[in-house]
């Protein structure tokens, strides 16, 4: 029986020690850090996160805002707002919550934003210095995954670790900080995607597995070894008869595979949450290396 790597519960010590800090700052005079959401369209999932992190700026004492705009919005309107908050003194780091609309080009607005203000880590000055292990912003969602891996204590050195998925906010940053020379790190990683034939091959020798393709209970415990640490980044809406309407199913068959592994990550519970910790800590990082900060 797999023991629960609960990233609901370090994510709320690691906003406890987050609101720690800024206690400190605003004592001695300073502003609070302040974080920006621009969401474009009215997207569910996308509305739910943002509001998400807004709740978490005010539990940490984190200045908030969110920019939303209309679906329809043209790509010079939003490079307009992103000059905005690049110069504006009063901001620390802003988001652009994806996906965006198909009129606009996403890479020209992430190449738009301020490095220093890049809390997501997703311009490729900051990719680039992740991958050549410089300090920089990491991703949240692989920034996440790596601390709750830390605090359990599990060792990464020398294992063989499966990535499914090689987007750019999750995939792909995922396979290079755990090849990393570096703790959590040193693992053998093989990067697989939706060309790679017979995955289960893969998988099925694979001391952890990262999953994050976005179908639901996509791993089963016959793809999976004795022993294994599972870690399921997957979120899919499924419509349900609850209050809310829906639930949320990862890509792990968690009923299945928590017989077999022996650490795995709930859906919800899990990555989600910390990933939303590491939007946070990202900030205060911003915050204490602003050009504009004291
Ligand atoms: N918990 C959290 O904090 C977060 C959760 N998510 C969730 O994680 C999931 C993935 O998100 P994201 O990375 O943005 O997704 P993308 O859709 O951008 O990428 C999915 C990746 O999975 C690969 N893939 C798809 N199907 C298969 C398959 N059958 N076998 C192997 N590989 C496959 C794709 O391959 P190819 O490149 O060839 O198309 C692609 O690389 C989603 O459910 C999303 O909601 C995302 C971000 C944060
Ligand atoms: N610019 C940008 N940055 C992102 O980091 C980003 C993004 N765009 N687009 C979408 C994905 C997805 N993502 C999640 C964040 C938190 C939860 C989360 O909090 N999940 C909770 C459940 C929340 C719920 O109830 O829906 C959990 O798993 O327990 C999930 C997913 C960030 N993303
Ligand atoms: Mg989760």
């Amino acid at each position: 029986m797999a023991q629960i790597l609960d990233g609901l519960k370090v994510s709320k010590e690691i906003k406890e020690e987050i609101r720690v800090d800024v206690i400190k700052i605003v004592e001695t005079n300073r502003r609070p850090p302040h974080l920006v959401a621009i969401l474009v369209g009215k997207n569910g999932a996308s509305m739910t996160y943002v509001n998400n992190k807004i709740k978490d700026c005010k539990e940490v004492g984190f200045k908030s805002s969110l920019v939303d705009f209309p679906s329809t919005v043209s790509e010079s309107e939003l490079l307009e707002k992103i000059d905005e908050l690049n110069k504006s003194k009063d901001v620390d780091g802003f988001i652009v919550q994806l996906p965006l609309p198909k009129q606009i080009d996403q890479e020209k607005i992430i190449m738009a934003i301020d490095p220093r203000k890049d809390v997501d880590g997703f311009h490729p000055e900051n990719f680039g210095k992740m991958a050549l292990e410089m300090d920089t912003f990491l991703p949240a969602t692989p920034f996440g995954i790596i601390t709750l891996l830390e605090r359990y204590g599990i060792d990464t050195k020398g294992k063989h670790c499966v990535v499914i998925g090689r987007s750019r906010i999750v995939g792909k940053p995922m396979s290079i900080l755990m090849g990393r020379k570096d703790f959590p790190g040193n693992s053998t990683v093989t990067l697989t995607h939706s060309y790679t034939p017979h995955i289960e091959e893969f998988t099925q020798k694979a001391d952890i597995i990262i999953t994050a393709l976005g179908d639901p209970n996509f791993l089963k415990a016959d793809m999976i070894k004795e022993g294994a640490i599972i870690i399921d980044v997957g979120i899919t809406r499924v419509e349900d008869q609850s209050e809310k309407g829906y639930k949320l199913i990862g890509d792990v068959d968690f009923e299945s595979c928590k017989e077999k592994a022996s650490w795995i990550t709930p859906v919800p519970g899990g990555v989600g949450p910390m990933t939303r910790a590491m939007l946070m800590k990202n900030t205060l990082l911003a915050y204490k290396t602003s050009v504009y900060n004291d």
